[in-house]
């Protein structure tokens, strides 16, 4: 997607040296747009756990470019299986992670040791190629549900409610959630997005509204409890969320605070899709609840709060009354029974063992 223009991705191999990762550090969105180089994969596993990158699809690939930057030092056995271990340690909820990994060690394990790292950027760029046409095939499957939406209602906005950050930011290009939004913008659908704040890091209102408006897309920022409300007064047509793990009988582990957003759609009657890619599946796991693992980050993203001052700081300050604990689960699991359908790079389906195998045939032997 473009930034003011010109075309980005949000990683990359430095066309000068050919080798080091580049990176947009999300941290610093939306104050500034800063670029990292990262050149080891001690650097890479940072990235990852501070969430300089984030999204479910874009840590998969950036580890995968970090298992390649290890391997130019050291590609012997012992060094592969330990960096992969290493990155898949990282972060615990997003599949991706595992799943990149894993196909990287898929691909480089047949590869004698001194031609490993060569093999492992084209691998990993096959990773991040698959995950650029794949986005943009799940916001053409999701397209048509806006479609619908502005049939029924011509001439007036399409108010799509959304949670966390699904854009071309969380994945190589285009998005989930997201990538659906643009696509029908693009098309000329007068969509307006409810960009939920998503606390504790905000990656709605500080994330989202910045692809958002960088895009041109009509939005509003509300904060992560509003969605009911504004549901209850027929202000949300349809929620619009991505996912870091989806379930063989199609339960939905997301940002905090989604499970909550599916009750009130559900006692609503609002539509609650999930747009995901291939790479977010988990047909190991059947009951997300029990076995999904959550993510638990330091409660002081909780109890604090990062933004800019009214003269260009960016400052981070603690809003929580001093002395108090936090809590902070970063993830959340939807049960299928609340999923409208989910949005894939193959279609759409129902969030079920049915409904997935119908569009991933490959997974049926597999219980
Ligand atoms: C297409 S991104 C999917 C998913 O990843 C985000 O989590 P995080 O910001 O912690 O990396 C969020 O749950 C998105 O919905």
């Amino acid at each position: 997607m473009k930034i003011d223009g010109v075309p980005y991705r949000s990683v990359w191999v430095d066309p000068e040296d050919g080798w080091s990762v580049r990176i947009l550090d999300q941290t610093r969105l939306p104050w500034t747009v800063e670029i990292l180089r990262l050149v080891d994969e001690k650097q890479v596993a940072h990235a990852i756990k501070s969430m300089q990158v984030r999204g479910a699809p874009l840590i998969g690939a950036v580890a995968a470019y970090g298992l390649a930057l290890a391997l130019r030092r050291d590609d012997s056995d012992a060094a592969l299986e330990a960096v992969a271990a290493m990155l898949g340690r990282t972060r615990p909820t997003a599949i991706n992670l595992r799943w990149a990994l894993d196909r990287m060690l898929r691909a480089l394990r047949p590869v004698a040791p001194g031609n490993r790292a060569a093999a492992a950027y084209a691998a990993a760029a096959d990773i991040a190629e698959d995950d650029v046409e794949t986005c943009r095939r799940i916001g053409q499957h999701g397209l048509p549900l806006l479609q619908a939406i502005a049939a029924r209602k011509p001439g007036k906005p399409i108010n799509v409610l959304t949670h966390c950050n699904t854009g071309w930011i969380a994945t190589v290009d285009y998005g989930t959630a997201l990538s659906v939004i643009y696509q029908a913008h693009d098309a000329g659908l007068p969509v307006h997005v409810w960009v939920d704040e998503t606390r504790p890091r905000n990656q709605g209102s500080a994330l989202t509204a910045w692809e958002l408006g960088k895009h041109g897309v009509p939005h509003t920022v509300i904060a992560d409890n509003a969605g009911g409300h504004l549901m209850q007064h027929g202000e949300v047509d349809i929620v619009l969320v991505g996912t870091d793990r989806v379930t063989r009988q199609g339960d939905v582990a997301n940002k905090i605070g989604t499970y909550l957003k599916a009750l009130a759609a559900h006692d609503n009657g609002v539509p609650f899709w999930v747009a995901l890619p291939h790479s977010t599946l988990d047909m190991s796991v059947r009951d997300g609840v029990r076995e999904i693992p959550i993510e638990e980050r330091d409660a002081r993203e909780v109890l604090e709060t990062t933004g800019q001052t009214w003269d260009g700081r960016v400052e981070t300050v603690r809003t929580a009354a001093p002395g108090s604990a936090g809590l902070n689960p970063a993830f959340d699991v939807t049960p299928a029974r609340l999923v409208t359908g989910l949005i894939t790079e193959r279609g759409r389906c129902d969030a079920s063992e049915a409904g997935l195998l119908g569009l991933y045939p490959e997974f049926a032997a597999a219980a």
